[in-house]
Parts: C-alpha cells; sequence; structure tokens
C-alpha cells in the first residue's frame, strides 16, 4: 500500500487528493507518479476504474508553473465527453494550487472556445479533431508544452486520429513528456510508442484478468428476436442501481432507448449523431439519476466514469474484445463491485470465445428469465420492502385500515393483492425494434484485438480534416467488416454507421418483440 505523501507530493495537491476522499494511491498511480515525476516518458496499461487519470493527473499538474501563462500540459482523449471529465477531475485536483484547465471539443461554440484561449490556461484537454482545428486557425499556442498525455490511445488509433496526433505533436516541442495510458493496448499501440516517446518506461500493472474480478459477468444465449423481452426481464428482476444498455448502432440505441420508455422505464440514449449539448444533457440525467437507464453506442464505453452504474447490458455483442473490455469496465469502478451481462446469438458464439481468450476469463452462462420468474422475482424484491419497511418505520398511522381489512378478509389475499397492485404487471405495449444480424467474423485469428496481423497503419485514408469528437462511434462502421480491418495491414479507417444502415436497409425485417 502506498500513501500519496509518501509519493512526495505537494501540499496543495496532496490536500485536494484528501478532499476528494482519495486514500492511498492506485497500483498503477503508485508505479507510475515517480517515473512521470523523474520525467520519464510512461506507457501505463491498467483495468478499467483503477484510477488512470489521476496517475497521469498528478505528475502533470504537479509540474504546471500557475505563474507561466503559458500551456504547459495537452491532454488528447478520444470523444468529447471523456475530455470534459478528465478536465473536471484535473480541475479537482489541480484547483487548490490555482492549475486553470481548458477542455476543448468539437460541438462547442468555436468562438467561445478561443475566447477561453485567450484567459491562458495552463493545460488543455481536447479531441484530436477540434485541437487541429485551433491549430489551424493559429489560436492555440503549444510551443510551451512541456507534457503531452494521451488518454486511451488505442481508441484514438481505432477511430483513425492518428493523423491529427502526428500533427498536433509537431506543434509541441520535442523535448516535451509523453504520457500514454489505457487499459487496452493492442499491438499498434507499441509502434506508436515507439515514434512519438523516447525511452518509454511500460508499467503494466500485474493482474491475472483483463477485465476487473469484482464485475460479475454472464453471457445469456438468446434469440435476435429475444432479446428485448429478456432485456425488461432482466431489468425488472436486477433492479439496477443505474444501468448502461450497449446496442451496436445508433438506430438501434434509438429504437431500444423508445422501446424501453413504451414499456415504463426511464431510459434515454447517448450517439454521435445527437448535438453536443443533447449528450451532455443526457449524461447529466444519467448522473443525477433521473433516468436510470442510458442506452449507448460505443461512444460511451471508454473512460467515462459515473458512480452507481451496477450493471451493463451488452445487449449487442462488441465488435471487438477491447470494446467489450471497456464497455463492462463503465461498472465496477473505485473498488465497488458490478454486474456485467452479454446477449449472444447463436451464432456469435467464437466471438464469445474470442472475447473470453482476451479477457482470460470463462462467462457464466445464464438462462434467459422467463416472464414467471421475472414476476416472482419482483415479488421477492417487495416482499423485502414490505419486511423492511415493518422494520424500521412507524406504521401506527396505516394500522387502523389494515385492521379494518383483516376484519372483512383473509389475512393472505390482503398480502397478495398489495403484492400485485405494487407488482409491475407484464406491459405487453408492442415495441418495434429493427433486427441486427449476427456478428459473424470471418477471421478468427489469434488474440482478438491484440492479433499482430503484422499491417501498419495506412496513413492519410478516411480522414477529415478539422474534425472532432463526433467520429468517436463511427468506427464502429460495418458490423462485419470493420475492425478487422486494421489487423492484416489494411486498416480502412472507419465507417460510419449512417451509410452501414443505408448499405443494410433492404435486409431489415422489423421486429415485433410483443409477439
Ligand atoms: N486513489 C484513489 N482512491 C480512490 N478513488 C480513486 C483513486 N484514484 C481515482 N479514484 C476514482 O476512481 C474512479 C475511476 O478513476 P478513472 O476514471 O481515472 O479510472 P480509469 O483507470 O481511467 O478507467 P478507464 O479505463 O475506464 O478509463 C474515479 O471516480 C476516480 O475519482
Ligand atoms: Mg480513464
Amino acid at each position: 500500500m502506498t500513501t500519496f505523501q509518501e509519493l512526495g507530493l505537494s501540499s496543495k495537491i496532496l490536500f485536494a487528493i484528501e478532499k476528494l476522499g482519495f486514500e492511498e494511491a492506485t497500483p498503477i498511480q503508485a508505479q507510475t507518479i515517480p517515473l512521470a515525476k523523474q520525467g520519464h516518458d510512461v506507457i501505463g496499461q491498467a483495468q478499467t476504474g483503477t484510477g488512470k487519470t489521476a496517475a497521469f493527473g498528478i505528475p502533470l499538474l504537479e509540474k504546471i508553473d500557475v505563474d507561466s501563462n503559458n500551456v504547459q500540459g495537452l491532454v488528447i482523449a478520444p470523444t468529447r465527453e471523456l475530455a470534459i471529465q478528465v478536465g473536471e477531475e484535473l480541475h479537482k485536483i489541480g484547483m487548490n494550487k490555482g492549475v486553470k484547465i481548458l477542455p476543448i471539443y468539437g460541438g462547442q461554440d468555436i468562438n467561445r472556445q478561443m475566447r477561453s484561449l485567450k484567459k491562458f490556461p495552463h493545460i488543455i484537454v481536447g479531441t484530436p479533431g477540434r485541437i487541429q482545428d485551433h491549430i489551424n486557425r493559429r489560436t492555440i499556442r503549444l510551443n510551451n508544452v512541456n507534457t503531452v498525455v494521451l488518454d486511451e490511445a488505442d481508441e484514438m488509433l481505432n477511430m483513425g486520429f492518428i493523423e491529427d496526433i502526428e500533427a498536433i505533436l509537431k506543434e509541441v516541442p520535442e523535448n516535451k513528456q509523453t504520457l500514454l495510458f489505457s487499459a487496452t493496448m493492442p499491438d499498434p499501440i507499441r509502434r506508436i510508442a515507439e515514434t512519438f516517446m523516447t525511452n518509454p518506461q511500460i508499467v503494466k500493472v500485474k493482474a491475472k484478468e483483463v477485465t476487473m474480478p469484482n464485475i460479475e459477468q454472464h453471457f445469456i444465449e438468446v434469440q435476435e428476436k429475444k432479446k428485448f423481452d429478456v432485456l425488461t426481464r432482466l431489468l425488472d428482476i436486477q433492479t439496477p442501481e443505474l444501468a448502461i444498455i450497449f446496442g451496436r448502432t445508433k438506430r438501434r440505441v434509438d429504437e431500444l432507448s423508445e422501446a424501453l420508455n413504451l414499456r415504463g422505464y426511464a431510459a434515454e440514449g447517448i450517439h454521435g449523431d445527437l448535438s453536443q449539448a443533447k449528450r451532455e444533457q443526457v449524461l447529466r440525467k444519467f448522473k443525477a439519476g433521473s433516468i436510470d437507464v442510458l442506452v449507448a453506442t460505443d461512444v460511451a464505453a471508454r473512460g467515462l466514469d459515473i458512480s452507481g452504474v451496477t450493471h451493463v447490458y451488452n445487449f449487442d455483442i462488441p465488435q471487438d474484445p477491447e470494446s467489450y473490455v471497456h464497455r463492462i469496465g463503465r461498472t465496477g469502478r473505485a473498488g465497488k463491485s458490478g454486474i456485467a451481462m452479454l446477449f449472444i446469438t447463436p451464432r456469435e458464439f467464437n466471438q464469445l470465445k474470442n472475447i473470453e481468450r482476451t479477457t482470460k476469463r470463462r462467462m457464466e452462462r445464464m438462462t434467459a428469465p422467463t416472464l414467471d420468474e421475472a414476476i416472482e422475482s419482483q415479488q421477492r424484491i417487495i416482499a423485502e420492502k414490505l419486511t423492511s419497511t415493518m422494520e424500521s418505520d412507524n406504521l401506527a398511522f396505516y394500522k387502523r385500515i389494515a385492521e379494518e381489512l383483516l376484519e372483512e378478509h383473509d389475512s393472505v389475499s390482503v398480502v397478495a393483492a398489495a403484492l400485485k397492485m405494487l407488482t409491475k404487471e407484464p406491459n405487453e405495449t408492442p415495441v418495434r425494434l429493427t433486427d441486427e444480424p449476427p456478428m459473424v467474423k470471418r477471421d478468427r485469428g489469434g488474440r482478438g484485438g491484440n492479433g499482430g496481423g503484422g499491417g501498419g497503419f495506412r496513413r492519410g485514408e478516411n480522414r477529415r480534416g478539422g474534425g472532432d469528437g463526433r467520429r468517436s462511434d463511427n468506427r464502429r462502421g460495418d458490423g462485419r467488416r470493420g475492425d478487422r480491418d486494421n489487423r492484416g495491414g489494411n486498416f480502412r479507417g472507419k465507417r460510419n454507421e449512417g451509410s452501414r444502415d443505408n448499405n443494410r436497409g433492404g435486409q431489415r425485417k422489423p421486429q415485433d418483440s410483443s409477439k
């Protein structure tokens, strides 16, 4: 166990960490902070939710000279939400010291950003496209940056951000320190590290498993048409505090959140086609608990730290094992426990094996709950609540009517009626979900995502200048072809979900899941 005092931090940063309630450093923090403080380039890999943000954030903040007006630190993150969140965490740790942090990301008014950039931030946290945009407009000066952080570097590669990152790094002095962090480190990352970093120290927190042991992992074999009913039963049985449901496409997310609402669940969707304001609003509502189900494409899978997420449902199997690791890592964070469910259609068993190979962990098979089981389980939950209400609340006010009821009826009937009223009866409201074709991979070689494939990244393909975090889930293009392309030396970059829908429009049949 390492305390933050032992890491030799300054009193202002220590004070902030204490206020955040961090009692001891997590292993990745204990191992990387000293190396980073010595000035080394560091590659840090540790499981989801284990405090990688503070692992790079603390040494970065320690290094900032608040008396200078220069931008000294640059953090690059793959999505807008992540840029915002990392900015917030750095702010919390650095505010006592007076470090000024500015998040810049696509979808936000660029003029406002330009005004903020004039207020001398010390650290900029941004998405690659928008940083690049400011470089082109000459509204950002990076010539005094002495630390660059690449958070979720492998995702930025997947999304085709490599050129942007290269261009950005050209604006930064060569003798900068570079820190690179992620829960997963597929092979191409090492090549990037060789290009961008100087003698990097690699810290891989020793863990038997890639995923966190405190996340229970189950899979359920379920036919495409039955997925929705199984999902709602699970929601009724498992009663998550907050749940994230991952769907494969934007349309899927829209349809699913609409269907859930029709059946009485407080759900909203988040994906890359929504306006930035809407994305932020949905996340705020989810964090505040005014919606308790977030339906998402992989845009929400990386890095997002929302406390209270008890369940992750992979309604559609993710495209690659890395995505699975990051998706389920939205639960079981900071030492809490979590439950992850994976739906697989009968033809997707290969993918299940592929995920298990990568995570080095067997998932437990679960059978889909029947309607009766769902109702019975709800009754048990209500019975528990009744018992605890009897034990803890003052019921005097209710007893007179209760006695009247019992004079006329037998006690079992009275209680049964109460249970019936409190139980959510099966809701038959018809919903429509378009079938997703099963994800069948042609290439089954090696560890998914880490299969070296020997290929490099072809530069300059599918690149749009001046883009932004909106690309976040675009790369999940064609479910069947997308991610394999970057193994075997044939990186085709991203396709967007929209075009994929068009490609396959003809094959889809609407599904009436109420049948
Ligand atoms: N030393 C600590 N003690 C307690 N909590 C901590 C500590 N360090 C970080 N945390 C908290 O743990 C949570 C997860 O941290 P963080 O988001 O940095 O994880 P991560 O490793 O980056 O995960 P991911 O791979 O999903 O991005 C955050 O809420 C953070 O504030
Ligand atoms: Mg993170």
